[in-house]
């Protein structure tokens, strides 16, 4: 038994896909997840990406952050599963129901409405997520925003001077994020664009990441400093994100299958055998 998969990106955050609506696959698991990730004896990515069967959307995407983590969701990976779907879809994820549908700047996502509350980000315990009363050595103050994952935004002068590498799995670990939690370093460089490099939970830096672009955006946003409407620049580009009136967050921005292939389990450590 082979397993098919695409390999996709999203302005560099790149995924592996996995249709299990196509083929059964192996029972999933953080070693497999983990193992195909490698991107020295993997096939490499930052995400694993599953899709399966819904009863209440078009389908399910799971997604696997490199160290096998399951999450909730990645703003990317749903550009680019909306992209392999040609036209509109409805996706069930682990933080809720999003839908994506292709339109001129590539593909349109819409992410549902932040949250803000301590025990929604989550945090460890009750205070101002708005201002957070901490500090992490020059970065303080964060906000904090739950966008279907949690996210901590610092806003600094210029993002390409902190120190991502030591900073990001400081902040990541914190045993005040009890879910750990992605990083975000944020400058905002005109009323509608804002710059951002984002450690993330479980990948590490990755070159982006679109639900840290949204959470960026909102942070900004309720501290009033940016209009409702802005372009995130990220290492591998930019996206547009904009908090509708209706409360929603839309992200529109590219995605980009990069090539198929298929791969045998049992060089991952896995059983042939399969579920469906
Ligand atoms: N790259 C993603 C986010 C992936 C999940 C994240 N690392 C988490 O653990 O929550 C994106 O584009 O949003």
């Amino acid at each position: 038994m082979r397993i098919d998969f695409t390999k996709m990106h999203g302005l560099g955050n790149d995924f592996v896909v996995l249709d299990g609506r196509k083929q059964r696959l192996p029972a999933l698991d953080a070693a497999f997840a983990t193992a195909l990730a490698d991107r020295h004896t993997g096939i490499g990515c930052d995400q694993l990406i599953v899709l399966e069967p819904s009863e209440h959307g078009d389908f399910r995407m799971r997604i696997f952050n490199a160290d096998g983590s399951e999450v909730e969701a990645c703003g990317n990976a749903t550009r680019a599963v909306g992209l392999l779907h040609g036209r509109p879809a409805r996706i069930e994820t682990l933080g809720g129901m999003i839908s994506a549908s292709p339109c001129d700047g590539g593909i349109s996502v819409e992410m549902g409405k932040p949250r803000f509350d301590w025990d929604a980000i989550p945090l460890a315990y009750a205070m101002d997520t708005h201002t957070m009363p901490l500090a992490w050595e020059g970065l303080a103050s964060p906000v904090a925003v739950n966008v279907g994952n949690p996210h901590v935004i610092f806003f600094v002068d210029d993002p390409y001077a902190i120190d991502m590498e030591r900073l990001g799995p400081l902040i990541e670990t914190d045993p005040v994020f009890p879910e750990r939690v992605n990083v975000n370093v944020a400058g905002i460089t005109a009323r509608d664009a804002i710059t951002l490099r984002v450690w993330e939970r479980g990948a590490g830096l990755t070159r982006a990441c679109g639900t840290g672009a949204c959470a960026t955006a909102i942070g900004a946003m309720t501290r009033g400093l940016v209009d409702r409407k802005v372009t995130v620049t990220l290492p591998g580009g930019p996206l547009q994100i904009e908090w509708r009136e209706d409360g929603e967050i839309v992200m529109t921005g590219p995605a980009t299958e990069s090539f198929r292939g298929n791969f045998d389990p049992a060089d991952y450590g896995l059983a042939a055998g399969s579920t469906d």
